[in-house]
């Protein structure tokens, strides 16, 4: 079983004018571990694609089958354990509240869920994943007072929290410089080494160089898959 199938994907966009096809008939499979770079155009339906893999949006046609479970059929709440327990998120805008420390920002994924016990065993991951991202010593800083660089890995702690198999992310080195970026690509490579499958939507050819391979989206439609891996 891949963590991602998939099949003849749409979506459209209604506006009162006209409809966009954001994407057309995309099928794609991702297994587990890979590291997969999204390129292509501005407008050509990347992050249309990362929302949909995220189930934070929903495909006008088409099937998307995640862990094996068909997204399509599940309820909002089931969607948002989904969002909450398998896959986590890396924006290139951090997407961090800037007035919390670094911790509160890393723990809320936990507000979210209910059972006690393993809220308390995620919490106790906290020490280790900062020190692990280099961020153990900001861990009570205000998130405004820190680099972009910083706020990066703040926001990958905050995605690997609760540990779920799949981290997907939007330009994560969009807003660094060249070796923050550099940096941040060779930290999410380390993770994806200790077995995430990741997805990355990029620009930039040098952090498409890290990943195993390379979907490529034109005017909606996939027009590369790449190698899948042996
Ligand atoms: N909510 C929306 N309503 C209407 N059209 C939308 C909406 N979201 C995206 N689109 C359109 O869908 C198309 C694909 O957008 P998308 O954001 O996926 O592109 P992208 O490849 O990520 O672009 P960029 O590289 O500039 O971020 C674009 O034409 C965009 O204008």
């Amino acid at each position: 079983m891949n963590p991602i199938e998939i099949r003849n994907l749409n979506k459209v966009f209604k506006t009162k004018q006209h409809a966009l096809h954001a994407l057309n008939d995309v099928s794609l499979s991702i297994q587990k571990g890979e590291m997969v770079a999204i390129m292509g155009t501005s407008g050509s339906g990347k992050t249309t694609l990362l929302h949909i893999l995220g189930c934070i949006d929903h495909p006008s046609g088409g099937s998307y089958r995640l862990n094996d479970i068909p997204v399509e059929q599940q309820s909002p709440k089931a969607l948002a354990r989904i969002r909450n327990r398998d896959l986590g998120f890396v924006m290139q805008d951090f997407a961090l509240v800037d007035h919390y420390s670094v911790q509160k920002n890393v723990l809320l994924p936990l507000n979210y869920m209910k059972e006690p016990q393993l809220r308390k065993e995620r919490a106790a991951r906290l020490p280790a994943l900062l020190e692990k991202l280099h961020i153990g010593q900001k861990r009570h800083e205000k998130v405004m007072n820190l680099s972009g660089g910083q706020k990066q890995r703040v926001a990958i702690a905050r995605a690997l929290i609760n540990d779920p198999g799949i981290i997907l992310a939007d330009e994560p080195t969009g807003a660094l410089d060249q070796k923050t970026s550099q940096e941040i690509i060779e930290l999410l490579k380390s993770i994806n080494q200790e077995g995430k499958t990741i997805i990355i939507v990029t620009h930039d050819p040098n952090i498409a160089a890290y990943c195993d391979r390379i979907v490529r989206i034109e005017d909606g439609r996939m027009i590369e898959a790449g190698e899948l891996i042996p």
